[in-house]
């Protein structure tokens, strides 16, 4: 069974935050996730998935100063107890909207650094994702990560696919998850569908888009069909995250989705 996800961040930006849970469900979709909750309380955005009927699928940890530029903080030496707080602060809010997952974003490495420097964030992240995951595990959540391309996000420390399964073996948790963004993965490694085959029992989410430009996932280089059916093969039960920037209005671009149960007509 395919479940689509309407990322709020990106899909229907023609409506104020609160008003795009309505929007997406009047357009098929059964769940939404989108970048950040912390900038509204935990209980209107529960009042509003409640209205829309639609489940909380997936958001991520607060980030650092993200309009400063920062991408996360899960891999920075030195800022460990801003991450520990931030893990807090995400279960507190997955607790009231009901969501099972959240995703710890790595964080960037300074321009140039070397391999010393390397080494530290990634010994930052094993003993911060150790922390996540052991808090998470509390209430039943997973906390995931994502490798992001490095020609969006410049130097952010998870880029290759391998890198992130090595770190999911190493600390071993059963909730310490994959976030399998295919827009990202055919930017950085290509091979979507054997990457999915090989990868499959570490995914705790999956999210797509267009490539290159991160539009529709009917335009493009990437044939989702093929996709879609390879995961229905491969008994895929979790949701997909459609995580793009529409070309025009976003209703009228989920004609892609229609096979799957969306609709373009209001
Ligand atoms: O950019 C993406 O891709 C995401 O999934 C965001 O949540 C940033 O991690
Ligand atoms: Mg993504």
């Amino acid at each position: 069974m395919i479940r689509l996800a309407a990322n709020l961040s990106m899909l229907f930006n023609e409506h104020a935050f609160l008003d795009r849970f309505a929007a997406a469900a009047s357009a098929g979709f059964k769940g939404v996730e989108y970048l950040f909750p912390y900038a509204f309380d935990a209980e209107d955005i529960k009042h509003v998935l409640q209205e829309a009927q639609v489940e909380q699928v997936l958001f991520n940890l607060p980030p650092g100063d993200w309009e400063a530029g920062e991408r996360g903080l899960a891999s920075l030496p030195g800022r460990e107890g801003e991450f520990r707080d931030s893990v807090i602060e995400a279960l507190r809010y997955a607790e009231v909207l009901n969501c099972p997952r959240v995703h710890a974003m790595a964080g960037l490495l300074p321009e140039g650094a070397d391999a010393a420097t390397q080494a530290d964030h990634h010994e930052t992240y094993l003993r911060n994702l150790r922390f996540a995951a052991g808090e998470a595990a509390k209430t039943g959540r997973d906390i995931l990560i994502e490798p992001i391309n490095t020609r969006d996000m410049p130097g952010f420390f998870l880029s290759r696919q391998a890198q992130a399964m090595a770190i999911i073996e190493v600390i071993g948790a059963d909730n310490l998850k994959l976030q399998f963004d295919l827009y990202h993965c055919q930017i950085m490694d290509g091979d979507l569908i054997r990457h999915l085959e090989r990868q499959f029992d570490a995914i705790g989410h999956i999210q797509v888009a267009g490539v290159p430009e991160r539009h529709e996932p009917n335009v493009g280089e990437v044939h989702y069909p093929a996709i879609f059916e390879r995961l229905r093969a491969l008994g895929y039960t979790g949701w997909i995250g459609c995580e793009y920037r529409p070309r025009a209005e976003t209703r009228a671009g989920l004609v892609w989705g229609e096979p799957w149960g969306l609709t373009a007509q209001g």
